[in-house]
């Protein structure tokens, strides 16, 4: 197994997206509990992410939702930003709230809603101008309810129409980033449900559009880290939406359901050239924090990520690779188990100190006071989030 410094420098090259609206309020369809301190606007989600960075060094970027993100200065948005030594990044749009997109937005039958949905994904576009993002993702809530309800051959062609349209407008060095899901809001077809159809329709498009992979959105017992070696042997993996779940698209905090999947997620991620500087694929979070404090969510998500990828970072490969071709079932497996089981949180911490950053950064945190400083802080105006 390689040693702990042996994997730093590959450690060094992490870094995991934020999106602005963790730091928001979010729940269920039964409640959405709001907390005391919650951003108001996209300065504030953007100073309580780098909180995250400021603590961890590893989240040195913010994806925005639009219009959740809306402003009228993303210049300013992008200096201030860097002010708090963060950068946007990817832009995600949105097609899943408005009246019109009832039966589907860039997959709908009627053409006048297709093209009020690409207005929105080149208003996407304008902004990944202005903010120099590479990615736009587009996850589309488009499906149906009912056998019957719609066309499902027709909405793939209007769909890859309209993607086809979005591919044109972007520039030479951004991607589009097609994420699927399997069901909600649609409980009878989703028009991007899984990652076949996913890859059919970026394949068409061409090299600038790819896959996003969302942890949550796959079918129970679902080998997700097969679907990760699959995509990167294809090179359609473009990014993922980290989070974890124990039932649905439950949001919660990555590798908090289940850590030895992110485990095998990375471990197939670093076997295929998808970690690190060398490769294009994005490691984003896409969590809600209905009940925890937000920001310190995400500080437990970062470092869980940095946790899970410097066990996978240990993997024997050679070792491995021997097994495999020995057929040594056991000895295979016990590779990477041991390389699981090794506890890598005390040579993580003195690594955070080599860096100049707290050993443990949720203690440091707390202590800084930022909880109570937002909470007396913030007072009046609308709390951003579900429901705002
Ligand atoms: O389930 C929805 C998807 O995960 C999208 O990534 C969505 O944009 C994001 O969750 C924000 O709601
Ligand atoms: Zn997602
Ligand atoms: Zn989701």
């Amino acid at each position: 197994m390689p040693s702990f410094d042996q994997i730093v420098p590959l450690l060094e090259q992490q870094a995991i997206e934020l999106p602005s609206w963790a730091f928001g309020n979010s729940g269920t369809r039964f409640k959405v509990f709001t907390q005391p301190g919650v951003p108001r606007d996209p300065e504030e989600k953007i100073a309580d992410a780098a909180k995250v960075n400021e603590f961890t060094g590893l989240a040195p970027t913010v994806a925005l939702h639009i219009p959740w993100d809306k402003v009228d200065d993303y210049d300013k948005l992008a200096g201030y930003a860097a002010d708090h030594g963060v950068a946007l990044g990817t832009i995600n749009a949105n097609t899943f709230q408005d009246d019109d997109y009832k039966f589907g937005s860039l997959a709908h039958h009627d053409s006048a809603v297709r093209s009020k949905a690409l207005d929105h994904m080149y208003e996407c576009i304008e902004i990944m101008n202005a903010t120099g993002s590479r990615d736009l993702k587009i996850w589309l809530a488009d499906g149906t309810n009912y056998p019957g309800q719609g066309d499902l051959r027709r909405r793939q062609d209007w769909l890859a129409d309209s993607l086809q349209k979005v591919y044109d407008r972007i520039g030479d060095d951004q991607r589009l980033i097609l994420e699927y899901k399997f069901f909600e809001p649609s409980f009878y077809h989703t028009d991007v449900p899984d990652w076949g159809t996913a890859y059919a329709q970026t394949l068409a498009l061409g090299d600038r559009a790819k896959v996003c992979l969302d942890t949550g959105h796959h079918a129970p017992g679902t080998n997700i880290e097969f679907i990760v070696a699959q995509l990167l042997r294809l090179g359609k993996l473009g990014s993922f939406d980290f989070n974890s779940r124990f039932y649905a698209d439950d949001d919660l905090i990555v590798g908090a359901a289940d850590p030895f999947q992110l485990f095998r997620i990375l471990h197939e991620v670093i076997s295929n050239g998808g970690y690190g500087t060398d490769s294009d694929v994005a490691f984003m979070l896409d969590q809600c924090h209905n009940l925890e404090p937000k920001i310190p969510g995400q500080i437990r998500s970062v470092l869980t990520v940095s946790e899970m990828t410097a066990r996978a970072l240990l993997v024997d490969r050679e070792a491995l690779a021997e097994a495999q071709t020995a057929g040594d079932v056991l000895g295979a497996n016990q590779v990477l188990m041991d390389a699981f089981y090794t506890d890598v949180r005390a040579d993580l911490a003195d690594w955070r100190v080599s860096r100049g950053l707290p050993a443990d950064p949720m203690a440091a945190y707390t202590k800084s006071g930022y909880a109570e400083q937002i909470v007396a802080e913030r007072i009046g105006g609308s709390q951003a989030g579900w429901g705002a």
